[in-house]
């Protein structure tokens, strides 16, 4: 059996790109961007008024005066108009362009205005330049503002929309099947006899796909070996990749294993130190499909879902697998077994230190699906040590 460390290095080995794609832009919230996004003309395009007021030269008011006459009104999304007497002013507002001539701007709250002239008040500091977003200060037409392999959030997509990309290229999801197995499930509409349960896994799994900005279609599989070769038969041409739930293990219907090696899936893993989870299962038809099969167990499948699918998916998607998020255990804890464990904790912030702090919530093993909606999070606790003390900090992997 490997530990956790050698099945992540097997199973990140698979990860490959699945190409780019073209999708309008609200569509594009947690996409990869695929493509560098530069400015089209500078930030600001043009020198830019940023107070309703009052538009000058500096020079004038330098030189003594107060009294300005108003020779006209420069609205924003107006062209520009030009300050022809150099002791006169425009009115101006915010978001217009500095008329040509002016280069200071004083807020109405600072002038006085009667009978076409204003006046400053008394006490009202005025500086050249005062009030005014100057062209090109943020950026300069074709500054490269949002590089290819950036995460976009709506920061990215005000960008986006700012510099005229209706449409962005961005990394294409692969093309995902959850599988369900098992005959001791039926759907969630129906009523379950005595010895069934409705399946959960599916949709445990779906959503967490989705939080990471996948899609994925779901399918049922019954304990029959045949069934089973049939349906993954056609599953490994259809998708790119395959999340089983189920019929991994030493069962007399655990089909699973046996079906996928029967149709040439490449086995990279098969258990690994650790619980939940353990006979996790892992392969490949190279180049073609990427297989992971989930213990059924609800706490397994979800916590192999959180520890292996997702740094997978964001391999492929150029991110770095592990985005490195800790959390301080906040009482010690004791586990036994020569296993890495992933201990289901709520997560809180500590309100002195700042600290992300995590208080187990053990439930009662990979079968108690409730305790998930208790938990917030997965702590991962190493082998080779049974004391987890109060203050060690871990890596955590959270759902919520
Ligand atoms: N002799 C041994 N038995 C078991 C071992 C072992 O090492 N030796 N490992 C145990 C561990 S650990 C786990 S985890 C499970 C894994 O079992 P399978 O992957 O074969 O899954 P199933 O047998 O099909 O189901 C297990 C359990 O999970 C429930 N389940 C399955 N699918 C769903 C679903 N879609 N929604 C909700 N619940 C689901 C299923 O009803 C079973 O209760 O094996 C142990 N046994
Ligand atoms: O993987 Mo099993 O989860 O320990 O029940
Ligand atoms: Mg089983």
């Amino acid at each position: 059996m490997i530990d956790i460390q050698q099945a992540t290095e097997l199973v990140l080995a698979s990860a490959r790109s699945f190409g780019t794609e073209k999708v309008p832009l609200q569509e594009c919230l947690g996409r990869i961007l695929a493509q560098d996004m530069a400015a089209d003309r500078d930030f600001p395009p043009f020198h830019r008024v940023t107070m309703d007021g009052i538009a000058i030269l500096g020079e004038a008011y330098e030189s003594g005066l107060r009294t300005f006459p108003l020779q006209g009104t420069q609205a924003a999304g107006a062209p520009q108009l030009s300050l022809n007497d150099k002791a006169g002013a425009l009115e101006v507002m915010t978001g217009a362009m500095l008329p040509a001539g002016a280069d200071t701007v004083i807020r109405y709250e600072d002038v006085k205005i009667e009978h076409g002239q204003a006046t400053i008040v008394e006490g009202a500091a005025v500086k050249t330049g005062q009030n005014v977003h100057l062209q090109g200060t943020d950026r300069r037409q074709s500054d490269i503002i949002v590089k290819a392999g950036a995460p976009l959030s709506p920061a990215e997509l005000g960008v986006a929309a700012t510099v005229g990309l209706s449409h962005l290229y961005v990394q294409r999801m692969p093309r995902a099947v959850i599988v369900s197995t098992g005959d001791e499930l039926v759907p969630v509409s129906a009523a379950p006899a005595p010895y069934q349960i409705r399946t959960s896994n599916a949709y445990t799994i779906q959503a967490a796909l989705r939080q990471w900005g996948a899609a994925a279609e779901l399918l049922h599989i019954s304990d029959e070996l045949e069934a089973t070769r049939a349906e993954l038969k056609r599953c490994l041409q259809a998708y790119d990749f395959i999340l089983l739930s189920g019929g991994v293990s030493k069962g007399k219907f655990d089909y699973v294993p046996a079906a996928l090696t029967d149709l040439g899936v490449k086995k990279h893993l098969h258990k690994v130190k650790q619980r939940p989870g353990k006979p996790f299962w892992f392969g490949e038809l190279p180049g073609q499909c990427t297989v992971f099969a989930l213990p059924g167990n609800p706490v397994s499948s979800f916590m192999c879902t959180q520890r292996y699918v997702g740094p997978w998916l964001r391999k492929c998607l150029g991110q770095p697998a592990f985005p490195g998020a800790f959390a301080m255990l906040d009482r010690d804890f004791h586990f036994r077994p020569d296993l890495t464990y992933f201990l289901q904790v709520r997560l809180y912030s500590d309100a002195e230190s700042g600290r992300l702090m995590a208080s187990p919530v053990e439930g009662k093993g990979s079968g108690d699906l409730a305790n998930l909606a208790d938990a917030d999070a997965f702590l991962e606790l190493p082998r080779g040590q049974d004391t987890f003390p109060k203050g060690g900090v871990y890596p955590v992997y959270r759902y919520r």
